[in-house]
């Protein structure tokens, strides 16, 4: 595998005003992927990024962007990154052309404006070229908020909260713009609360709490985990173990030897259940009640943030 496109190591920061923010995280970031940064408010999601792209200093640890320190290369590092931010900085007199093409030029790049004309056309916004962005509505600053961050041709596009309050056309144009980036060759790494904007877009989701990264997976194996279903089965007498001959079930006890939990996959065609209560009834053992339950992305979610890694990681 080719050599990971970002790599953070071991970075903690506690802000001045004492508050530890992020705790030894350690993540490589693979060239050509949608990563998607999961996490509630206060996570430590835009301090991570921030870091990333120079703008807050950690208290320790490194990070490097294709090869680049970002502390003694950062000028190297920047340029590689666009950055699409949270918060709205854009209320200016500018005119929308007029900012691309300075924004590109800060990161020292010859002018194009072809290059330009293309990034506006795909967020709608070249009928809106030579506005004053002061004057655009909120949806459209947004736009330019992207745009600018694609003007010097990033390889690596961060979108902090990319559809935290945007409408659905908004949040259309932006998921197919990065798939066409991304198949372009780009990195994407976006931070989200939702479960379901990691779920679609993501390659990859890690999830962050606490400012500790809790968990890092492909999105198909995490998907896979969430997908299993739990049944289980309430005992009329109580078992000191499983049977030997129900040793090739995915079967646990619980609730101290009075029920059976039964794991299966919701994805596969076959449960298996019809045939575990065959098993179970030649093996005597009779049940008095029965119940399923599905472990859903937000519960893993809910139990990863509040400090139960292991469940979902097993
Ligand atoms: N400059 C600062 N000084 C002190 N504390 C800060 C500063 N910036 C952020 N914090 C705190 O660090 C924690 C993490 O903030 P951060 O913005 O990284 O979280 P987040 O996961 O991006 O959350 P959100 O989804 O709300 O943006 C928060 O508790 C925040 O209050």
């Amino acid at each position: 595998m080719s050599s990971p496109i970002i790599s953070v190591r071991n970075l903690d920061k506690v802000y001045a005003s004492g508050f530890h923010a992020l705790r030894d995280v350690s993540l490589d970031i693979r060239r050509g992927e949608i990563f998607a940064l999961l996490g509630p408010n206060g996570a430590g999601k835009t301090t991570l990024i921030s870091i990333i792209c120079g703008i807050v200093k950690a208290s320790s640890g490194s990070v490097t962007v294709d090869g680049h320190d970002i502390v003694r290369d950062y000028r190297a590092a920047r340029s590689t990154i666009g950055l699409v931010p949270q918060e709205l900085s854009t209320d200016t007199f500018e005119k929308v052309f007029a900012t691309l093409r300075f924004s590109r030029g800060l990161f020292g790049k010859a002018p194009d404006p072809a290059h330009i004309e293309k990034v506006l056309r795909e967020l709608s916004l070249w009928d809106k070229r030579d506005s004053k962005i002061m004057t655009l509505s909120g949806g459209m600053k947004r736009r330019v908020l992207i745009a600018k961050a694609l003007a010097h041709e990033p390889s690596i596009l961060f979108l902090d909260e990319p559809t935290a309050g945007v409408d659905v056309e908004l949040r259309h144009d932006m998921w197919r713009m990065v798939r066409r980036l991304r198949d372009e060759g780009a990195t994407i790494i976006l931070t989200t609360h939702y479960i379901e904007e990691a779920e679609e877009m993501a390659d990859r989701i890690g999830v962050i709490a606490k400012g500790e990264l809790v968990v890092v997976e492909d999105k198909a194996t995490l998907m896979r985990k969430l997908g299993r279903k739990q049944l289980t089965l309430s005992l009329r007498e109580r078992l000191a173990a499983v049977p030997a001959a129900l040793a090739d079930q995915p079967l646990e006890l619980a609730q101290d030897g009075h029920a059976l939990v039964y794991t299966f996959d919701t994805q596969t065609e076959e449960t298996g259940i019809a045939a575990l209560l065959k098993r179970l009834a030649e093996q005597g053992i009779d049940f008095k009640d029965l119940h399923s339950s599905e472990s859903s992305l937000e519960e893993i979610f809910v139990g990863l943030v509040h400090g139960k890694p292991q469940e979902a990681a097993a």
